[in-house]
């Protein structure tokens, strides 16, 4: 077994859990009514369209990166919105756009990857742009998925009511859609109406992830976030897409059972699994004598510190788990 030690010196264990530890019993999943309906949802678009804005609109909480320049998504962020009967798990994948390099190649794999194990596809156009090829393109690929896609008329609220109806129009043009919906995200304009409709088309399923908070749930996806931002910036070009980050689970000593770690304190306990999809990847992220996993550690640390504004136990493990991508709905369960 390899075991590092954060900047404070608590360990931060790599490897496997221990079965009968009760702190790591996965997280159980209330039960659920019989008509609920629970899937995967891509948001899709060229870049800039506004699909991260939209993916916090719907979430309610930043969870993915936004910026004014394209491009800025490098990989997919999910947040997951949980309701009484439904629950949408939103995928936000990097932007659509032509091959024109390996790495605009790669990107566009991931895309496809990302396609064929989701429920419904959100395709973005803003009000605003011109329907030009980068759109015709996306929307050519999409008619071969045989997926259920919902046109997504993004960034009303800089457009008027008529340049808005002509792009409704345009768009309607554009392909075979389920449905069409104007929003705005930055306004918070008709981002309820998008989250039924979307919900619509799901299959019953029953949750694929706890729904026991919904406020806290958010909170557990940018804690992962930062995490995998963490190992992403540490491994760089070491480890590109096999990397999954699951919080197995987030305990508060002030409030819960704090489990079996000494020394701790009323520090928030944080765990989470690293998975990789082989050994060799297991290697590269711990890293000689743990050298990886300790700045990974340290530096998600910091993020999640801030971002809880207490002090927080790290407690980090890589598993492998082989061909963990294939299949999401399987790794959903997982609490992936
Ligand atoms: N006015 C207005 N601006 C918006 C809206 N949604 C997004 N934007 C702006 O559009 C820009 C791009 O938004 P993002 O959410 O980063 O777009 P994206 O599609 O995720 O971009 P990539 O990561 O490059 O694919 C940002 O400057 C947003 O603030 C909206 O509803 N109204």
């Amino acid at each position: 077994m390899t075991s590092a030690t954060d900047a404070d010196g608590f360990p931060i264990l790599p490897d496997e859990p221990d079965a009968d530890d009760p702190t790591r019993a996965p997280i159980a999943v209330p039960d659920y009514p019989e008509d609920f309906r629970a899937g995967f949802v891509c948001l899709l678009g060229r870049p800039n369209t506004g699909k991260s804005t939209l993916t916090n609109a719907l979430v309610g909480q930043k969870i993915a990166i936004t910026s004014g320049r394209p491009e800025t998504t490098r990989h997919n962020v999910r947040g997951v919105v949980s309701r009484p009967g439904s629950q949408l798990v939103l995928v936000d994948t990097p932007g659509f756009h032509r091959p024109r390099t390996l790495l605009g190649q790669r990107l566009n794999d991931l895309v496809r990857d990302t396609l064929t194990g989701v429920d419904v596809i959100a395709f973005c156009i803003p009000a605003g742009d011109k329907i030009g090829p980068g759109d015709r393109l996306i929307a050519r690929e999409l008619a071969d998925l045989g997926k259920p896609v919902v046109a997504v008329v993004t960034k009303t609220d800089t457009v008027s009511r008529a340049k808005l109806a002509e792009q409704l129009l345009a768009v309607d043009q554009l392909g075979q859609w389920a449905d069409i919906v104007p929003v705005s995200a930055l306004k918070g304009d008709q981002v309820d109406v998008l989250e039924e409709v979307l919900t619509s088309h799901l299959p019953a399923s029953p949750p694929l992830y706890p729904t026991d908070s919904v406020t806290d749930e958010p909170q557990a996806v940018m804690v992962g976030e930062l995490v995998r931002e963490a190992a992403l910036e540490r491994l760089r070009d070491e480890l590109p897409h096999s990397l999954a980050v699951v919080v197995d689970e987030i305990v508060d000593p002030k409030t819960q059972d704090a489990g079996r770690v000494k020394g701790t304190g009323n520090r928030l306990q944080v765990r989470v699994s690293l998975l990789v999809e082989r050994d060799s990847q297991k290697a590269i992220v711990i890293g000689r004598g743990g050298a990886n996993l300790k700045a990974i550690g340290s530096e998600a640390r910091r993020g999640i510190q801030e971002l809880l504004g207490r002090k927080v136990y790290l407690d980090l493990h890589v598993r492998t788990v082989k061909d963990w991508q294939s299949d999401p709905k399987a790794l959903a369960r997982l609490g992936f």
